[in-house]
């Protein structure tokens, strides 16, 4: 069954001057997505960020939010949408609880029971009281997601949510993020430069690089699509390299305290082991290694070829 498009950019364009920040590109998220919106410093992720929020006005394309089209129907489509942006502010003298309620306040419509049930899906229920000066930074961006929880998003948008984190603010929002995406039917649209978060916590990613969109697909997906890496045990390794130099389907060869470190075109793990077998090279194990996406993403934005 085809999922429902949640957040649909079609096209989408931004100059700052004669400055080209995004470049026509296009991302379907679909409903349920963990979407990690993915690029090194300065490729233009917050500049999309913003014009998906009708925060920056783009030069041409189209954004639809949950089927309302942001530029004709900004009301529909911006509350159908939570977002966090920049570092939350709040009064630190407040409670968690009292901040969330004066956000409560400005929309009649949400029940004061949401504010207990934002606090608890962001596990703060047992700080909800606390003032908000005693939080970590961590306890902070969370009760910046309660915010954005308030009036009932189908998608959420975050950029950045674990900057500045220490590895256990990191693992919660993680793990609040998946909890919320199981549990809540809350589909999230992530920008980060966190390769090793985004393997742990998004299906699907998306991947900018100077503007342009390189890289689009689920993580297996798009790692499936990369070369393959095995790792050969032998004590024969220079002789082993002589032959292998010249196969057209390896990519690179390095060595390992045990062997080689060989990365091939997929498919081909055989076929190396048959060649060096059959020169007479005693190969104790060809052993798959899983290719890390930070591997992927360095060999990618580092002058690696496309794959949307
Ligand atoms: N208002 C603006 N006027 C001129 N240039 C801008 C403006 N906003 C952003 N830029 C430029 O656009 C480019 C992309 O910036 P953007 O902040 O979107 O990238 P980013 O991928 O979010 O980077 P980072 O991870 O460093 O935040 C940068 O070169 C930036 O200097």
């Amino acid at each position: 069954m085809t999922k429902k498009a949640v957040l649909e950019v079609i096209n989408l364009s931004k100059s700052f001057g004669a400055k080209r920040v995004v470049n026509d590109i296009s991302l379907d998220v679909s409903e349920g997505d963990i979407y990690g919106f993915l690029g090194p410093n300065g490729a233009g992720k917050t500049t999309t960020i913003r014009m998906l929020l009708g925060l920056v006005h783009p030069d041409a394309g189209t954004v639809n939010i949950n089927g309302h089209n942001l530029m004709h129907n900004f009301n529909d489509a911006i509350n159908s949408v939570g977002a966090l942006v920049e570092t939350p502010a709040f009064h630190l003298s407040l409670s968690g609880h009292q901040n969330l309620a004066l956000i409560k306040n400005l929309h009649p419509q949400i029940p004061e029971k949401r504010i207990h049930e934002v606090l608890e899906m962001v596990r703060l229920d047992n700080k909800a009281n606390d003032q908000v000066k005693t939080y970590s930074l961590g306890m902070k961006q969370r009760l910046g997601i309660a915010r954005t929880l308030l009036h009932y998003p189908k998608l959420v948008i975050l950029d950045e949510p674990t900057n500045g984190l220490d590895p256990q603010g990191m693992k919660e929002v993680r793990e609040m993020i998946c909890q919320l995406s199981l549990e809540q039917d809350i589909t999230f649209f992530i920008s980060t430069h966190l390769l090793h978060e985004v393997e742990q916590t998004c299906n699907k990613v998306a991947i900018l690089q100077e503007g342009d969109l390189i890289a689009q697909g689920s993580v297996k997906q798009l790692l499936a699509h990369n070369n393959e890496v095995v790792e050969i045990i032998t004590d024969e390794t220079d002789l082993a390299i002589d032959i292998l130099r010249s196969a057209p389907f390896i990519k690179s060869i390095g060595k390992t305290s045990q062997g080689l470190s060989v990365e091939l075109d997929r498919g081909f793990s055989a076929s190396t082991n048959k060649m060096l077998v059959s020169r007479g090279i005693a190969v104790n194990y060809v052993i798959p290694k899983q290719q890390s996406f930070e591997q992927y993403f360095l060999d990618l934005t580092q002058g690696g070829e496309s794959h949307v």
